[in-house]
């Protein structure tokens, strides 16, 4: 079926003479789709076409000017797409095409038709909006669209890139932040985190050799640049009941001098300004984690023994960790020792020697009755501090573990039990062992193999076990000892537990609880004996020198 016979199947013709070509077409609801024919344009006596209601599509064509006779011409309420034709025709008094997809500016000719007639479409211009502005009145439903002025559109752009820039300007305020925060979690989570600045000149001159007057900020800068990183807010953690009360800034501000270097790292005498002397370890290469490390802090902080320098506090954060301590004016049984050979001296007698045999092995027995896994770990005569009684402290012990790869392993090397491979686990025989040279070192005064910086040593326990036992006496005992009648037989008591304690074999040793027993079965007898009266006046506390 072509589509004029469609057209006229379906068209209610209104003519009054059947021989007149049809004016008036109108097409029944619904019936049509597609585009309109061309056919169509050739019915030029149309006045009325009414194609409202149906399906039809495609472009509205400007060929609608071919029927000049038109004055009805309704499309509304179909698909047509497209712009709306600029219709000239003169008798068209009734046109609709609302409801339909059109865009586009309303042409001129058709601009004096009502509004209703444009309706429902993406059109604008009279009798519409004006192009740029809001169209389609009130009820345009979701066909309307915005058609936007140049300023508009201008105006839009600057705004979008203002918005932009905006964003990201607080995007990058945000990663500064964040940024900051990362920074300060770093140390420790904590604001407030400064530097101390100290000028290279005074801590070179300040701190060079180990120098008193410098303070320690300076002390611990020496090495390192000019800074010391310091953590204002989680500064020292106090361990116990120390009564003290000071600050991280007030330890750095004290003046200090070095005492040595250990295995763990140096050690520094702090005066601070208030009057009071501690001693401030600063570990070096400790891979222990924060957590780890605070906990083995507290763990080492809870024992509590007169026979131990307690850990009074410490200071942790990534790039310094202090461990602070009495300061014991005394020195260490080392320096009584071996210090001052040169003379000026006051030698140790058999009493303070025993006496401190005693101390240190209850120290030591304290410790391991605490748990079967605590152990010293690293026993020796440097190790060894003593107040000004002469009473035996034993000082750092249980940070064996804190000890870093570059430790100085060889400076207990004389001291350590034959199966200790690794420093960092060290067993409370292995501790036994050590107690046992650090009594060999007390009777003989000869210091054990790499104990001291300048010499050489002597492993203790193989040149004892080299002397046959009958000239223990005169061979092995420290000519300084010999001096001490009738307390023969107690220094050859302690020699045999001394050679017990250095036995190879880890279960051949007695434990430190029958250490700490013989010994004060020694000592007691050297009380009585001292009771007799026949050695040395003992009521007067003698004085040394340590160096
Ligand atoms: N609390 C203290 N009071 C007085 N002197 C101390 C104190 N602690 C340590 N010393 C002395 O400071 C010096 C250095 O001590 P430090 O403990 O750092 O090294 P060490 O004992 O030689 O070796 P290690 O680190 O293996 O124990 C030693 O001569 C030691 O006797």
């Amino acid at each position: 079926m072509t589509v004029d016979r469609r057209y006229h199947r379906a068209a209610s013709v209104t003519t009054t003479d059947r021989r007149q070509p049809p004016y008036d077409l109108r097409v029944v609801h619904n019936s049509f789709d597609g585009e309109i024919p061309d056919s169509l344009f050739s019915l030029t006596s149309l006045v009325r076409l009414n194609l409202a209601d149906n399906n039809f599509s495609g472009q509205i064509s400007p060929s609608f000017n071919k029927l000049i006779r038109l004055g009805t011409l309704y499309l509304q309420d179909n698909h047509f797409s497209g712009q709306v034709p600029d219709l000239n025709l003169t008798g068209l008094t009734q046109f609709n095409v609302s409801n339909n997809n059109l865009t586009g500016e309303i042409p001129q000719n058709l601009s004096g038709k009502p509004r209703d007639s444009f309706l429902g479409n993406s059109l604008c211009g009279s009798p519409l909006d004006s192009c740029g502005g809001e169209n389609g009145g009130g009820n345009g439903g979701g066909k309307s669209k915005k058609k936007l002025s140049a300023g508009a559109i201008a105006g839009i752009v600057i705004g979008s890139i203002l918005g932009l820039l905006l964003m990201l300007l607080l995007l990058f305020c945000l990663c500064r932040v964040c940024a900051g925060k990362r920074k300060n979690s770093k140390d420790e989570g904590v604001a407030n985190v400064r530097d101390l600045e100290v000028p290279p000149e005074k801590m070179e001159s300040e701190v060079k050799n180990g120098a008193a007057g410098g303070s320690f900020a300076a002390a611990l800068g020496a090495k390192e640049k000019s800074k010391v990183v310091v953590d204002g807010k989680k500064g020292l953690v106090f361990l116990g009941n120390t009564g003290w009360n000071f600050e991280l800034e007030d330890l750095l501000r004290a003046s200090a001098e070095v005492l040595g270097k250990g295995t763990f790292g140096t050690a520094y005498k702090a005066m601070l300004e208030t009057g009071l002397p501690v001693v401030v370890k600063r570990l070096r290469d400790t891979n222990m984690g924060e957590r780890e490390f605070r906990e083995k802090m507290e763990e080492v902080g809870r024992l509590d023994h007169e026979n131990l320098v307690p850990l009074r506090a410490y200071y942790y954060n990534r790039e310094e960790k202090l461990l602070v301590y009495d300061y014991l004016p005394m020195g260490s049984l080392s320096a009584l020792l071996h210090g001052n050979k040169g003379g000026g001296r006051t030698p140790l007698n058999w009493e303070t020697r025993a006496a401190i045999a005693l101390g240190a092995a209850r120290g030591i027995s304290y410790l391991h009755s605490q748990s079967l896994t605590l152990s010293h770990g690293n026993i020796k005569s440097s190790n060894i501090l003593l107040n000004t009684s002469y009473e035996a402290r034993v000082s750092d012990f249980c940070l064996a573990q804190l000890a870093g790869p570059t430790t100085t392993p060889n400076r207990v090397a004389g001291y350590r039990a034959p199966e200790v491979t690794d420093p960092r686990k060290v067993s409370q025989k292995a501790d036994v062992y050590s107690f046992g040279v650090l009594l060999l070192e007390l009777l003989t005064g000869k210091a054990p193999t790499h104990s001291l910086t300048n010499e050489e040593g002597v492993d203790l326990p193989r040149w004892v076990q080299s002397i046959v036992k009958e000239e223990w006496t005169s061979e092995v005992f420290d000519l300084e000892l010999l001096r001490y009648q009738n307390v023969e037989e107690d220094m050859v008591q302690l020699l045999q537990l001394a050679v017990d304690c250095t036995a190879p074999y880890p279960d051949k040793r007695p434990s430190m609880a029958e250490v700490c027993d013989k010994i004060e079965e020694i000592y007691r007898s050297n009380v009585q004996d001292r009771r007799s009266g026949d050695i040395i006046n003992l009521e007067e506390p003698q004085h040394h020198t340590g160096s």
